[in-house]
């Protein structure tokens, strides 16, 4: 008797199919249908929910390396993108094993139902950690993932389809992702046997003017924890809409796309605001952007940082942290114009991780300092944050970690 790997699909429900014509067969979870994105691969061992809720991953197929996806089930809590009902996150998911039903006192729904009732189109049964290999050695490809029960597919249609696409780098998806209109945000974070917690209006110390390129929840509940009411604004928010609101911090947000794609409606309002001299800081996307209003120039990764193991060398402690990450784009280190300092460096292939302005209180990182998942060892930044916001109103400086 022949063994039969575990992988090896008898009716294909579901085609990955490569912009260099390469065919991956599958078998379809999640919604039907198909869609072209790009395809990345990430390294978290948890949080699949928050990872494919995290607007950052707008028009990108997530290939997860860990093999079991969906055990704990999913939740309405663990939701990353502020308005779930437009479906900013991942457009589609790739996992090596079926999904088992949810084992875990959290879990209200079936994985597979969540993606379905979401939008997203998946494929499991195939080889991810060749695809994942795949990827290291020739980059994130532009791909169509198809989903269909019937296991009839037009394949010449996906392979022009996947070249087709023009693919991410110079689309700007941050206009796309955000949430469109202002809102405030109180919630604080999570606590076990507690919940989500909130900040009452007498306890908001600061206002946090927040621009949502696409901003995840768990950023605003750690400024919220930080007794920051958080006013979000939409992407496309003037410098009078930001200033009017007499902020006493402004925070630009992570986000999907192409940073350098948003020059001209966002990267003018961010180089007023740094003249502004009130606190600025900046996540991922935000980060990416403060980079090109201060001079410096963004370029497309190979394989991009997506997970949350990934070590950061903060140079202005000498402390390593280990981070969530999800890029695709990264700052390019020698391009910092004088000025501007690298306060932060990957030291998995010492790519840009962080930058600081000289005699102003403005500084960003590239990762993911919220978690969410992952570690917590970066929440510090958000004490850096509001410690420039104290030092402006003359008050003592909270303990960094
Ligand atoms: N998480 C993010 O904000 C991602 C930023 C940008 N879209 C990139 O891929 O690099």
């Amino acid at each position: 008797m022949t063994a039969t790997a575990p992988w090896t699909i008898e009716k294909p429900t579901a085609m990955l199919v490569l912009a260099d014509g390469t065919v991956i067969e599958g078998k379809g979870i999640g919604a039907t249908g198909k869609v072209q994105a790009e395809v990345c691969f990430n390294t978290a061992l948890t949080g699949y929910q928050e990872i494919l809720t995290d607007p950052s991953y707008l028009g990108q197929i997530v290939t997860f390396t860990f093999p079991h996806i969906g055990n704990v089930g999913t939740n309405e809590e663990d939701i990353e993108d502020l308005t779930p009902a437009a479906r900013h996150g991942a457009v589609g998911v790739i996992f090596k094993a079926d999904i088992t039903d949810p084992s875990n006192y959290r879990a209200a729904k079936h994985l597979d139902a969540w993606l379905k009732a979401r939008g997203i189109i998946g494929m499991c049964g195939i080889d991810t950690r060749a695809l994942t290999a795949w990827i290291r050695e020739n980059g994130m490809p532009n791909a169509v993932i198809a989903h269909d029960p019937s296991g009839v597919f037009d394949i010449d249609q996906l392979k022009t389809d996947a070249k087709a696409w023009s693919g991410l780098e110079g689309l700007d998806l941050a206009k796309q992702a955000t949430s469109g209109q202002s809102s405030q945000w109180a919630q604080t974070p999570w606590v076990w046997n507690e919940g989500y917690g909130a900040l009452g209006n007498d306890e908001a110390k600061y206002h946090v003017v927040c621009l949502d390129y696409g901003v995840k929840r768990n950023i605003l509940r750690l400024f919220a924890g930080l007794d920051c009411k958080v006013t979000v604004l939409p992407a496309t928010a003037s410098t009078e809409d930001v200033l009017g609101l007499k902020p006493d911090g402004i925070f630009l947000s992570n986000g999907p796309g192409d940073p350098a794609a948003t020059g001209e409606y966002a990267v003018p309002v961010i180089k007023d605001l740094i003249d502004s001299e009130i606190p600025l800081f900046g996540i991922c996307l935000g980060h990416q952007m403060l980079g090109l209003a201060l001079g410096a120039r963004t370029a497309k990764m190979h394989q991009g940082h997506h997970g949350a193991n990934h070590p950061v060398k903060d140079h202005t402690t000498g402390k390593v942290e280990i981070v969530s990450m999800n890029h695709g784009f990264a700052v390019d280190s020698n391009s910092l114009p004088e000025g501007v300092e690298e306060t932060h460096i990957s030291l998995f292939d010492g790519s840009n991780c962080g930058l600081r302005l000289s005699g102003k209180p403005v500084f960003s990182v590239q990762h993911h300092p919220e978690a969410s998942p992952g570690p917590q060892d970066s929440h510090y930044l958000f004490r850096r944050f509001v410690n420039l916001v104290r030092e402006k109103k003359g008050e003592p400086a909270l303990a960094e970690r």
